[in-house]
């Protein structure tokens, strides 16, 4: 999918609810605000394969399921999504070469309209205590570097990152990777479980080709309305 030309068609509002009904409503009043919208786990686990269905009616679903299995099995569950025609899907960064490269070469069945494939480096919910938890005493910038690096290497056709680290990633791997990026808060807005954010304008400034965003907009009184704000903030 070719890369955003316009503000509103960088936001990616994330349609996260159980309630397919909740997320059908959001989507008609989001379309005309945002790039795609984004079927997450929590969506996904609730109403599987006809939410991507029913979502794709108002834009281009980017399917958030971040798949991490051994190399034979993201395989099969990427033939299993590829019917759904997402516009974008997430694996973790962290299965490795051959998981990745597995999915690109079951992808490309699908031919030129086939999904993007986003690897997901490390969560933005993640500081740098929480990383060394896992056993990475880097700092997260380094990982998430190291991470990319071997992604897009392995055949990812871009990356999900915080707006913490896009500048570095446009930086070192140049214009070409999709950069996808959560973490993203209007000024004001309350953080919640997120570690490394930024506003809407600084992610794009920082290289961000497209920002993701949940709860400001889905838990707005009006989401339509705070969806064109945060396209409005963001410069060019
Ligand atoms: O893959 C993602 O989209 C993702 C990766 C990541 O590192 N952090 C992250 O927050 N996300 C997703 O982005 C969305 C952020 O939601 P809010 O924190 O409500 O804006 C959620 O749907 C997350 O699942």
């Amino acid at each position: 999918m070719a890369k955003p030309s316009d503000s509103a068609a960088r936001v990616i509002p994330a349609l996260d609810t159980g309630d397919l009904t909740r997320a059908e409503a959001m989507a008609a009043s989001l379309s005309g605000h945002c790039g795609l919208l984004k079927v997450g786990l929590e969506l996904f686990c609730a109403a599987g394969g006809p939410a991507v269905t029913a979502i794709a009616r108002h834009a281009p679903v980017f399917l958030d399921v971040k798949l991490h299995d051994i190399p034979n099995t993201v395989a099969g569950a990427l033939r299993s999504l590829l019917p759904l025609r997402p516009a974008m899907v997430t694996l973790h960064a962290g299965g490795g070469p051959a998981m990745l490269a597995a999915a690109r070469t079951e992808a490309e069945k699908a031919g030129a309209d086939r999904p993007l494939l986003l690897a997901v480096t490390v969560l933005t919910s993640m500081d740098a205590a929480a990383l060394a938890a896992t056993g990475v005493a880097d700092a997260p910038a380094a990982q998430v570097l190291r991470l990319a690096r071997m992604a897009v290497g392995a055949g990812a056709d871009g990356l999900v990152c915080s707006p913490q680290e896009a500048a570095l990633l446009r930086a070192e791997l140049g214009p070409g990777p999709a950069l996808v990026v959560p973490g993203v808060r209007p000024a004001g807005s309350a953080v919640g479980d997120q570690a490394r954010v930024a506003t809407p304008a600084e992610a794009v400034a920082a290289g961000a080709d497209w920002i993701v965003v949940g709860r400001p907009i889905t838990g707005a009184a009006d989401p339509a309305a705070t969806a064109a704000a945060i396209a409005a903030s963001i410069p060019g």
